[in-house]
């Protein structure tokens, strides 16, 4: 099953900022998003990944299918990246770090603490962490920051060796991939900010 989002309205910080979001993401597809600083891409994958509440609409999954990586990595610091990994990998029911650890260069890295990782190496263990999930959706917030070219090229590869097998993407970034995949521009969706949001849950936010 794939990921279907429909008629989707979304706030932030109690201002409506898109309304009427919709698309369809098939098994091996991906979706990129685009539009300015503040449109609301953040807004909108943290609504779909089901960590704020939605406005109006309707997001249909598997349950449990979506990964999200965010802006923050959401790594452990005193954990090594094998123990960060080996964390996620029960978290998620899963037991397989190596092809994580390996795809993502971090071996050599395996028994590093995370606090002494640089923001470039902190970004591949937090990317790497979807790998370890075993969801098919991967949602990712502007996932090359702080990546070097090299880790970019093999960031990119590793999504499409995710879609190839069946995985989804769906993402935020302002950067070229080189991925075959349809460009979403949020702006076409713009809320009309003093609109009412109604009895929407501001205690999520
Ligand atoms: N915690 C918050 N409380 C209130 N408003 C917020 C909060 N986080 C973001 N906003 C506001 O919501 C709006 C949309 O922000 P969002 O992060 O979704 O945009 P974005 O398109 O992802 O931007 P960028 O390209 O800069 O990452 C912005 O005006 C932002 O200032």
């Amino acid at each position: 099953m794939g990921l279907r989002v429909e008629n989707l309205s979304v706030a932030r910080g109690g201002v409506p900022l898109l309304t009427g979001v919709g698309f369809d993401l098939a098994p091996g597809k991906a979706l990129i998003l685009r539009g300015p600083n503040g449109s609301g891409k953040t807004t909108l994958l943290r609504t779909i990944a089901g960590l704020q509440p939605l406005l109006e609409g309707r997001v249909h999954c598997s349950e449990d299918a979506i990964a999200y990586a965010a802006h923050s990595d959401g790594l452990k610091a005193s954990l090594t990246v094998a123990e960060n990994l080996q964390f996620w990998a029960e978290v998620f029911g899963t037991s397989d770090i190596d092809v994580a650890l390996t795809r993502f260069d971090l071996l050599t890295l395996a028994d590093r603490p995370a606090h002494a990782l640089s923001a470039g190496q902190k970004r591949r263990l937090g990317l790497a962490r979807l790998m370890v999930t075993g969801r098919p959706i991967w949602v990712l917030d502007e996932p090359t920051v702080s990546l070097d070219q090299a880790s970019v090229a093999r960031f990119a590869e590793n999504v499409k060796t995710h879609l190839a097998g069946g995985g989804m993407a769906l993402l935020a970034t302002h950067i070229d991939l080189g991925l075959e995949a349809p460009v979403l521009d949020v702006g076409v969706f713009k809320a009309d900010p003093t609109s009412s949001i109604g009895g929407f849950d501001e205690e999520f936010l």
